[in-house]
């Protein structure tokens, strides 16, 4: 299987001198949707953040597919990994979604009839295609979210990586962010503390821990597996059977 993500003995220290990686080492296959799982402090948003080069400078490499993230790079690397950030407002600052959704792919260059189709088709994908003409910030929250994964998805990106993606959303706009993603022919690196979130979207997952890969498998067999929740301070809902769980692969 082709590549999109490929990262290889990352280890960083922040200036104060944590050492946040220490040598992680992972794959994913164009297509995948993979879990990044991990307690608070893990270094999951410090990983993320290296994907698109916003963190560097450590040991290691990250390549996505096939081109190193390195300074030369930076722009094109920025068009293939589309980051959706928890705060959709962190991502949303233009007076209309259309305009919000134009906006990574004309500062790219696209313009006229492509930048217009590739604006429809995000909002397509997400559902939002009625409300292109609005302004963001009088969208719902789960409305603003879809928005949010249009402007990355506008981008035509390699890997689509999601940061708490179900945080704040009510049951039902949960449901349909998942059929959303679900629907997506798009690699996805989903970091989550939603653990029935992680188990019903992605097939595989990885469990970062204390700055290392601590486990790598099928999403359903780490949940599963008591002692590898306990060691790594992951908890299921009450009541929640991992194995109670058809996933839609
Ligand atoms: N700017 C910074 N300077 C120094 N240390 C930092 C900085 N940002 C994060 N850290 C530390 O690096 C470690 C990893 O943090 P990181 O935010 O990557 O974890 P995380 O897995 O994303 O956690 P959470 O689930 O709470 O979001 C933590 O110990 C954190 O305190």
């Amino acid at each position: 299987m082709t590549a999109s993500l490929e990262v290889s003995g990352l280890a960083f220290a922040y200036p104060d001198g944590h050492q946040a990686l220490f040598g992680v080492d992972f794959r994913i296959g164009r297509g995948e949707r993979v879990a990044l799982l991990g307690p608070n402090g893990a270094g999951k948003t410090t990983l993320v953040l290296h994907l698109n080069g916003i963190l560097a400078g450590g040991a290691g490499t990250v390549t996505v597919a096939g081109l190193p993230v390195d300074k030369r790079n930076m722009a094109e690397i920025r068009r293939k990994v589309g980051i959706v950030f928890q705060d959709p407002d962190d991502q949303l600052f233009m007076p209309t979604v259309r305009e919000d959704v134009a906006f990574g792919p004309a500062a790219a260059g696209v313009k006229g009839a492509e930048l217009e189709e590739r604006v429809r088709t995000a909002l397509e994908l997400v559902g939002m295609a009625a409300f292109a003409d609005r302004p963001p910030h009088h969208l719902s929250f789960g409305q603003r979210r879809r928005v949010a994964v249009a402007t990355v998805l506008a981008m035509e990106p390699e890997i689509l990586v999601l940061d708490e993606p179900s945080s704040n959303l009510d049951p039902a706009s949960r449901r349909e962010l998942a059929d959303i993603l679900r629907s997506l022919d798009v690699t996805v690196l989903m970091v989550t503390h939603d653990l029935p979130y992680a188990l019903e979207l992605c097939p595989r997952a990885l469990v970062l821990s204390e700055g290392v890969i601590a486990a790598d498998g099928r999403t359903g067999e780490l949940l599963g597996d008591d002692e590898l929740m306990r060691t790594h301070r992951l908890e299921l809902p009450f009541g929640f059977d991992p194995r109670s769980v058809t996933m839609g692969a």
